[in-house]
């Protein structure tokens, strides 16, 4: 079960998460009260091995803003939230980076759709904790998709028996206030997402 972490803005809980075994870590540079400066995603992505995948979370920015700003961050992979053209992709494939497009259910979900190399599947209000029905999308065609959207880690476990994704996401369910990550929750929600 692959698993990321998302919207970290503290060297301690970045350390907490790479120590849980996460894949990917995620930093938003977007709207948001988890929001950091490419600067700053930079000085915490530093820490981040090699093998974990560094993250930037865009929602509704340019392509030319989420070029910029990746690049600033110097981090490796983009995901992309909302309504976003086949050509934003397009026009981010040659910075060299992994491309996640990120949606509601309702969106197309064939992974690779819009050229993208990750698909995530979300609740409709992106980062907001909210729980969904998430065996709405089992049954979708097998591929890298990861389950998001009010996941935390007393019911990640249930969520996978439910939509049976590639992987899972998450941001408010790991918190003890908005924005504010707990390393016990990081921890625990790793081990239950593996164990699941
Ligand atoms: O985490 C955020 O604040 C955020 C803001 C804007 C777009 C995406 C954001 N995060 C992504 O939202 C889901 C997780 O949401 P939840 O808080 O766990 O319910 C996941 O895809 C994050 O990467």
């Amino acid at each position: 079960m692959y698993v990321k972490i998302c919207g970290l803005r503290e060297p301690g809980h970045v350390t907490a998460a790479v120590e849980a075994g996460a894949d990917a870590i995620g930093f938003v540079l977007t709207r948001s009260p988890r929001r950091v400066t490419p600067a700053r995603a930079r000085e915490l992505a530093s820490a981040v091995p090699q093998h974990i995948l560094t993250v930037g979370v865009f929602a509704g920015e340019s392509s030319e803003e989420v070029r910029a700003a990746t690049l600033e961050a110097g981090l490796r992979a983009v995901q992309l939230h909302g309504d976003h053209p086949h050509e934003d992709f397009t026009a981010l494939k040659d910075l060299g980076v992994t491309l996640v497009r990120a949606g509601a259910a309702s969106v197309d979900l064939r992974c690779g759709a819009l050229d993208e190399d990750l698909l995530i599947v979300d609740a409709p209000r992106p980062g907001s904790g909210e729980p969904w029905d998430w065996a709405a999308v089992r049954g979708r065609p097998a591929g890298r998709w990861m389950l998001a959207g009010g996941l935390d880690p007393s019911n990640v476990a249930e969520a996978i028996a439910a939509a049976r994704p590639w992987g899972v996401d998450v941001s408010s369910g790991v918190e003890a206030g908005p924005g504010v990550k707990d390393s016990g929750l990081i921890r625990d929600f790793v081990a239950a997402a593996r164990g699941a």
